[in-house]
């Protein structure tokens, strides 16, 4: 579980997203339930939920199939709480047990959740999308559907007819125009989907901002600037474990953190790249996630980054639990 700093709180008072949504109603009610975000590949589902919980609970990167997990972020606000449930992409490559791992924490993540938001990309309805929507609609949850990206689409008066298209005939409770990276269109979404969820007392402290440890951002911080760096020549089976995770007390100064951890690939040949000529790839990824871990954690970091090959990791289930891959 992992909490809010303080200063993250300020910052939310002062990014305009104010508090006018958060009572719905008007009358004082208190909702709250868990709101399941799903979606094909790279749609923004993550992007989306970090914007609206105002912290990075999830990995961002131009790759599809970023998000491995089922990851909570959750938006607390002084007359609801939306406990938003990140999911990998539905996505159609079942072959190796990575991919079957991905799309079961994805479909798990409709049980005990209370409203489905199909996520797609504005001017965009493929067959994943479909097969997505295929998902939400078999588990008869009410749904609401988020057309992310608007702002990609320079004539917004085309988006009126894509619109009634995709929304025809599929039943949505409600449909957003939004772009998660602009944060636009975000604060009617939040107060819509708190209206649609029932009256309840928050399910987690109004501090938790995902039920994920801080051990396990930092991996993902990692493999986010893996993914970021290495781009299309990154072996899609690397893994991050976290080998020593330790705060160290430095008199009178903010503690540090030590971090040792692993990166795993397949193969030498992948090893090398991620290695880079004389080290400099895997300096310049450890330089980049440590920032990136201070800044988050407000701590000062010392990373320390390995590279190791286990062959076959990515279809041998035993490995997958042993990196994390575990319901
Ligand atoms: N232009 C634009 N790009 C966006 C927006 N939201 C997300 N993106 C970009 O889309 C890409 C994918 O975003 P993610 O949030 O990782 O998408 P995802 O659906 O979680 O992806 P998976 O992990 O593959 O399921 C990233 O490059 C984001 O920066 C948006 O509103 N506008």
């Amino acid at each position: 579980m992992t909490s809010r700093n303080e200063s993250d709180l300020d910052d939310e008072d002062n990014d305009g997203l104010g508090h006018e949504d958060a009572d719905a109603s008007g009358d004082g009610t208190h909702r709250a339930g868990l709101v399941a975000v799903v979606g094909r590949p790279n749609v923004g589902k993550s992007t989306l939920i970090n914007a609206l919980v105002g912290y990075k609970v999830s990995i961002v990167s131009q790759r599809p199939q970023t998000t491995r997990h089922r990851i909570l972020g959750i938006d607390t606000r002084p007359h609801g709480q939306i406990v938003f449930v990140d999911t990998p992409g539905l996505h159609s490559d079942g072959k190796r047990a990575i991919n079957r791992y991905m799309n079961r924490a994805a479909r798990s993540s409709l049980a005990d959740v209370q409203l489905g938001l199909l996520v797609i990309e504005a001017g965009q309805w493929r067959d994943e999308d479909e097969a997505a929507f295929g998902v939400l609609r078999d588990s008869g949850l009410p749904r609401a559907l988020v057309i992310n990206k608007v702002d990609k689409i320079r004539d917004k008066t085309a988006l009126l007819p894509f619109i009634a298209q995709v929304a025809k005939d599929r039943d949505f409770a409600e449909v957003f125009a939004v772009s998660a990276e602009k944060n636009k269109g975000l604060d009617g979404l939040r107060r819509r989907v708190l209206a649609l969820l029932p009256e309840s007392p928050p399910l987690f402290g109004e501090d938790e901002v995902t039920d994920r440890s801080e051990r396990f951002l930092v991996a993902e911080l990692i493999r986010e600037q893996l993914m970021r760096q290495l781009g299309a020549e990154l072996p899609y089976a690397a893994a991050v474990n976290i080998e020593s995770y330790a705060e160290e007390q430095r008199g009178n100064k903010a503690p540090m953190l030590r971090i040792g951890a692993t990166i795993w690939v397949e193969r030498d040949s992948q090893k090398a790249i991620v290695i880079g000529a004389g080290g400099q790839r895997i300096r310049a990824v450890g330089q980049s996630a440590r920032l990136a871990i201070e800044s988050q954690f407000e701590r000062k970091v010392f990373l320390e980054l390995w590279c190791k090959v286990r062959d076959g990791w990515s279809d041998d289930e035993a490995s997958l639990r042993g990196f994390g891959y575990a319901e």
